[in-house]
């Protein structure tokens, strides 16, 4: 892995920098305001090639169907080489360093200060000549905030954290431009960090042997930046990549369920519930994707190596306040609000899968904040979590979840008027506002409008009508149910992975921590060296897990553990605790989250969605059902 690739293999920066003044990509970007006034009348948004379509390409997803550039032009090139030599000096967790002992502790403390001031020397360069270009803004942002969180996370445990004005003022400015908070995001970890396996036939060109655009998929691309060049990070970043290509295919579904949905006749169900069959094996594949992520990375390490990289000023109990130097240099910056670490909860194709599904108004609910009231201090902790981290996405797919939150036909409306036996199949009624486009990217076919089913004037007619309709509701129904379940099931093993990863290496390190004390070792008078959440598991939260029989049998041969046996097993001197007074701080997430609470809340919100089904009578039941005719 390699984040300083030589020039030759920067094709889409440099074909950028070449392009003639009057090439469409060439063309003002849009106001950072979200007006048009910006841009001249009829001119579309070409901040990048797929704009129009809110940045959703229709092969690739949320991911860019061209590698991201993976450098700046020389006029940034300082950034650049600040992190290039972070990565290759190795830089290492502050925390890491003061459990080293002697020299090797000195050594590596002068190490990462030399770096830190190399980078508070750095000159404030100049942003202007980057708005012109959402791609060099798009690096930008990634390659600032990779430095802030090499910066802030090499830090000595304790030392207060102040971001120098050379990573504070541009990071802003660039961060105000594309409507991103100034820290790590999913996008700069996952959806912009990526390169093709193999190299590019001719330098420049990303065209495979057959001349055919070469497109990113799940076995064709590796990780280009990471904090500590294992390959458990980089596996950790893929699998999220990977589910955002594999995810292509639920966006596939959605956009011609939709199209579906405003036809809205007997034929037009038939496809859904066919669609819908489909996409509950799509979610099934995302599951397995997602659990696929113990093939490459260590828990272990993930814990103690890769996960503190990622705290935000939120997700630390130690460091405090994030204090933003030099903000005085450009009077328009505003003090950042969000500053949230990276959490996949920023990827926009489970909040579309939430939103199509109808699921978003409970697992998006405003009481599902991910966090418990007595641990909200600030506005944006008393927020939705999910909706917050709407803020953390590219603003082209916020606009894409809005639009398609803002569907006048949604699908679970639809559901449940097909599936009530009181009501006739649905039908596009003359007072049913004109069909908008689908906001779903199409460049396949679209279905015309069907006619409806045309009426009978034979009452025999009619009542078999009925009993059709009423089977297809019912159908529709089951579908409907299945792929909400399998939604929820995707968020139980998720559930699983962050047992592994998080919950047991943190009690791990509570149990060593403990013991260090007991037995008075000189372990005990170091710092904090637990990662990012040192604090025990509370016994609400192991409960909470314990009670989940479902997480329970799928998890992986082993057993959630129990607060009874631990507190059992380890005897008192292991610090978990049911007195209120003594009880840890609840773990937290990378974006700042009560974690336990906040991931069964959202798994129990998503249960919640499924729709009641109706008491099938015999002449409703065994439908045959044509998927998509
Ligand atoms: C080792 C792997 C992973 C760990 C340890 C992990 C951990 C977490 C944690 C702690 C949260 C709580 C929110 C917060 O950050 O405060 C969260 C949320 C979330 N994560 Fe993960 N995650 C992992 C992988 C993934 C992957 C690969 C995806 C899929 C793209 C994913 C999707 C989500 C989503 C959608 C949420 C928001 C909650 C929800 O909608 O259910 N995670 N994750």
């Amino acid at each position: 892995m390699d984040s300083a690739p030589s020039s030759s293999s920067m094709p889409v920066g440099n074909l950028l920098l070449e392009l003639p003044e009057s090439h469409f990509l060439s063309l003002p970007r849009p106001s950072i305001f979200g007006d048009d006034t910006s841009l001249p009348s009829g001119v579309a948004d070409t901040t990048t090639l797929a704009a129009h379509d809110f940045d959703v390409d229709t092969r690739t997803g949320f991911m860019p169907p061209e590698p991201p550039i993976r450098r700046l032009p020389e006029e940034w090139e300082a950034w650049e080489g600040a992190l290039e030599s972070a990565i290759k000096d190795r830089l290492i967790l502050g925390e890491e360093v003061a459990k080293l002992d002697g020299v090797d502790r000195d050594r590596e403390y002068e190490k990462s200060e030399k770096w830190r001031s190399r980078v508070r020397s750095l000159p404030i360069l100049s942003t202007a000549n980057l708005t012109t270009s959402e791609v060099l803004l798009r690096r930008a942002h990634l390659v600032l905030a990779w430095v802030m969180h090499f910066y802030v996370h090499s830090l000595p445990p304790g030392e207060p954290v102040r971001i120098p004005p050379p990573v504070t003022v541009p990071l802003l400015q660039v961060s105000r431009e594309l409507q991103l908070p100034p820290v790590l995001t999913y996008s700069d970890d996952v959806l912009y960090n990526w390169h093709f396996s193999e190299p590019e036939r001719l330098p420049g060109s990303f065209y495979d042997d057959d001349d055919d655009f070469r497109l990113p998929t799940p076995d064709n691309i590796l990780c280009s930046t990471t904090f500590t060049s294992t390959s458990d990070e980089e596996h950790f970043y893929l699998t999220s990549g990977r589910i955002e290509l594999l995810g292509v295919q639920a966006l596939d579904l959605m956009r011609s369920t939709m199209d579906e949905v405003f036809v809205g006749d007997l034929i037009a169900l038939r496809r859904i519930t066919g669609y819908l069959q489909e996409l509950t094996g799509v979610i099934g594949q995302l599951k397995a994707m997602l659990l696929d992520v113990r093939s490459g990375c260590e828990p272990s390490v993930f814990y103690n190596q890769i996960r503190p990289w990622f705290r935000g000023e939120d997700s630390s109990s130690t460091s405090g306040k994030w204090v933003f130097e030099g903000m005085e240099l450009d009077p328009t910056l505003e003090e950042p609000v969000e500053l949230s670490g990276p959490s996949a909860g920023q990827s926009s194709l489970v909040h579309a899968l939430d939103i199509f599904l109808g699921v978003d108004k409970y697992s998006h609910d405003k009481d599902v904040t991910g966090h418990a009231p007595e641990h909200t201090h600030t506005q944006a902790q008393k927020s939705a979590f999910l909706k917050r981290m709407q803020l953390y996405m590219p603003r082209h797919h916020r606009a894409f979840l809005n639009h398609l939150a803002n569907n006048p036909r949604p699908l679970r409306n639809l559901v449940v008027d097909a599936s009530s036996p009181s009501s006739a199949a649905p039908s596009v009624s003359p007072s049913m506002p004109p069909l908008p486009p689908s906001p779903l990217p199409s460049d396949a076919v679209t279905y015309s409008p069907m006619p409806s089913t045309p009426s009978s004037s034979s009452s025999m007619k009619q009542v078999e009508d009925d009993k059709e309709k009423l089977v297809l509701g019912q159908s529709l129904l089951e579908a409907y149910n299945k792929a909400v379940v399998a939604l929820k099931e995707f968020r139980d093993a998720h559930m699983i992975i962050v047992t592994l990863y998080i919950i047991n290496p943190a009690r791990e390190a509570r149990r060593m921590a403990a013991a260090a004390v007991e037995t008075a070792s000189p372990i005990a008078d170091k710092p904090s060296s637990l990662g990012i959440t040192p604090g025990p598991l509370s016994l609400t939260e192991l409960a909470e897990l314990q009670k989940d029989k479902e997480v329970e049998s799928e998890y992986v041969g082993r057993s959630v553990p129990s607060a009874e046996g631990i507190a059992e097993k380890d005897g008192p001197s292991v610090n978990v605790v049911e007195s209120k007074a003594a009880a840890p701080a609840p773990l937290k997430g990378t974006g700042g989250t009560d974690l336990v609470r906040f991931l069964k809340n959202v798994r129990d919100q998503t249960k919640g969605a499924v729709l009641p089904s109706l008491p099938t009578s015999p002449s409703t039941s065994s439908p045959s059902m044509a998927s998509a005719t």
